[in-house]
């Protein structure tokens, strides 16, 4: 068996920790036969909590956990991790405005890109979760320089599967027989989810989702707002931002990361930026991406028709816009 891997979650006390530990402690992300050893940093204050968390996670009795770090020191937290799932930050409550969450949350994300850049391994893979998630992770990134920019991405991945159930639910299709549906742009209700590259395997090969949905207007006018406003639906009715969900798509990402994409198979990350479908550059837009030997690539040369574009340059407005209330933030 492989050598145990060290794993950091940030916020490890909170929500959408709670049921990520299980997915990165059970084999879903890293492998079966990768055993891990799981570093759980939160602040002072959430230590009691804490030990909950790790009384449980010793009565999982899961065989590749092979030892468990709690811990408020971000020396001891990111010390020689491997992989790191930053989710430790403030989530939007009912009442709050998107944009509260950036002055709040994006000095977490410096400080802890300066204890990655200091304690990490340089080959470490940072996933950044806590929002604004693209935006923190270009703060993150921009304060690690000793690691490469390509090594950080932010998670579009819970608007991916949103979107895929949505197109499976319309369509009556198991939600696994529908592929490569795309998320551009920012996780946020100005994220454009993109149905038209989309397929389902049916029994009869692969078949585009456009000519199976064969309704323009749904698919610009319903499925469009539905997934883009979907986390501040859960919101509404959970009272609380979504967790389970949250985290099942922080390991799907991880995995899409660390184990690559299968063939044909695209995965939306939110990666630094090279200009690419008309993108500003150097913020961290989602795009769809494979992944090889834990190497990703934007997918070229997909073709983007005028609605798209149009909402391309919204979102993409968005965040360099909140790049540069983030950098100014981070000068404070
Ligand atoms: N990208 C996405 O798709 C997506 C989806 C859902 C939620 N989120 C975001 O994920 C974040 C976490 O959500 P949650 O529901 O788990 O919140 P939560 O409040 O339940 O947990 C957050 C945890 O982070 C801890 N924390 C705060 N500052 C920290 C720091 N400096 N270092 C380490 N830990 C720290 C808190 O003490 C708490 O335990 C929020 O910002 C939320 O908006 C993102
Ligand atoms: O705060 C929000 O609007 C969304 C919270 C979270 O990112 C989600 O998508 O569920």
């Amino acid at each position: 068996m492989a050598q145990p891997i060290k794993v950091v979650v940030t916020g490890a006390a909170g929500q959408i920790a709670y049921s990520l530990i299980y997915h990165i402690a059970h084999g879903d992300v890293f492998g079966a036969d990768q055993p891990v050893i799981l570093h759980l940093l939160d602040i002072p204050f959430m230590m009691g909590v804490l030990e909950g968390v790790v009384m449980e996670i010793q009565d999982l009795a899961l065989p590749l956990v092979r030892g468990v770090v709690p811990t408020a020191d971000v020396s001891v937290g990111f010390n020689d991790v491997d992989a790191a799932f930053m989710v430790g930050a403030m989530p939007r409550k009912q009442g709050m405005e998107r944009k509260d969450l950036l002055s709040a949350n994006v000095k977490i994300f410096k400080d802890q890109g300066q204890a990655l850049d200091k304690y990490a391994k340089k080959s470490v893979l940072v996933v950044v979760v806590g929002n604004p998630a693209n935006t923190n992770a270009y703060i993150c990134s921009k304060y690690a320089p000793s690691i490469p920019k390509s090594s950080f991405s932010a998670m579009t991945h819970l608007d991916q599967n949103r979107a895929q159930a949505l197109l499976a639910q319309r369509l009556g299709v198991p939600v696994g027989n529908v592929s490569n549906v795309i998320i551009w742009g920012n996780h946020s209700p100005t994220m454009l989810p993109d149905a038209t590259h989309a397929q389902v395997q049916t029994d009869a090969g692969l078949v585009p989702v456009p000519k199976l949905v064969n309704n323009d207007s749904w698919l610009k006018n319903e499925f469009v707002p539905t997934v883009q406003n979907r986390g501040a639906a859960v919101i509404a009715a959970r009272k609380m931002s979504s967790a389970m969900s949250a985290a099942k798509a922080a390991g799907d990402h991880m995995r899409a990361l660390w184990q690559g994409t299968p063939p044909g198979k695209f995965v939306s990350l939110g990666v630094i930026s090279d200009g690419s479908y008309g993108a500003p550059k150097d913020v961290m837009f989602s795009f769809p991406c494979t992944v090889k030997d834990r190497v990703w690539k934007i997918v070229p040369n997909l073709s983007i028709d005028d609605f798209a574009k149009s909402k391309l340059a919204v979102t993409g407005k968005e965040l360099s816009e909140e790049k540069e209330e983030a950098l100014s933030v981070c000068q404070d």
